[in-house]
């Protein structure tokens, strides 16, 4: 895991977090007992977790265990019936608006497929957020977003439309808007799933880097191969709960589950 300074600021650009994050050691997002239902169906059933500061966790397990329905009720997007949710040391609360604003600027999520606004270019695309909810200057923003863009290998596509761009770089410039919020957790939805094969590559760089960074990341993917490599600890969600947690090496190395064990062996086949 790679271990920020106390303070980290927006300048450098790397810069994948910014203004005061807290200390090391103090978990930015803490889970306890969540449960989240559609209807009748749990699809949650009592999730406990805390995700340390600079932690990569990489969310495995078959369709329809709940991965994604966890990146989507830490980033409020999903409200939840049961249990606790904190971010940054504060609760996630839907009824009050300002702490969802509050929320949704420090937890920054990238999607399969890519929504960039068709219609903005590639640099109004990353400057969007900055300028509308943090009041950035039209010039701050152009900036911050030219630097993002060479963060990820796009410096020359400011003025592209995202339709003259390939799936890998869109992929790229939607990771880029994200940073642009500095968020201190970054939440990835299967976000090579919708790509070519060719094109995975490039985008599982950039993540790479971002861990190498420091930013603390939640990933639900089906690859692996990058799983073992860069994250930290891996769960294994199997009918909405943490069924296995731990470093990769355990996980795919020796997993204790019947579940997982089949888990796994469905991949090769
Ligand atoms: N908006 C929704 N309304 C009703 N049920 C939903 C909704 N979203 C998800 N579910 C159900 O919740 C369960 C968990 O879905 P979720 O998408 O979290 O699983 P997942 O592990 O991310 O699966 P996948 O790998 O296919 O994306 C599934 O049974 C799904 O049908």
């Amino acid at each position: 895991m790679a271990v920020l300074p106390e303070t980290v600021t927006a300048d450098a650009v790397g810069a994948v977090t910014a203004g005061t994050v807290p200390a090391p050691g103090v978990p930015i997002v803490r889970i306890t007992a969540l449960r989240k239902s559609y209807g009748t169906n749990e699809v949650l059933k009592g999730i406990d977790l805390d995700v340390m500061r600079g932690e990569v966790i990489a969310l495995i397990g078959k369709s329809g265990s709940g991965k994604s329905t966890l990146l989507r009720c830490i980033n409020g997007l999903e409200q939840f019936q049961d249990g606790s949710l904190r971010v940054a040391d504060k609760p996630l609360l839907h009824e009050s608006a300002m702490a969802m604003r509050a929320l949704r600027q420090q937890v920054g999520m990238i999607f399969q497929g890519f929504n960039l606004f068709p219609h903005l270019s590639v640099g109004r695309n990353v400057m969007l957020a900055p300028t509308l909810v943090k009041k950035r200057s039209d010039k701050d923003a152009a900036e911050q977003a030219r630097a993002l863009l060479a963060r990820v290998g796009l410096a020359e596509k400011f003025d592209a439309m995202p339709d003259q761009l390939s799936g890998g770089q869109q992929q790229r410039v939607a990771i880029a808007r994200a940073l642009a919020m500095e968020p201190q957790v970054l939440l990835c939805d299967e976000i090579t799933s919708a790509l070519d094969p060719e094109l995975v590559g490039e985008v599982l760089r950039v993540v790479e880097s971002l861990a190498e960074e420091g930013m603390t990341l939640l990933m639900v993917t089906h690859e692996m191969s990058f799983a073992r490599k860069v994250a930290d600890r891996v769960i294994f969600m199997h009918q909405g709960r943490v069924h296995e947690i731990g470093p990769p090496a355990d996980l795919f190395g020796a997993p204790r589950t019947p579940e997982l064990k089949q888990f796994l062996k469905s991949l090769d086949d």
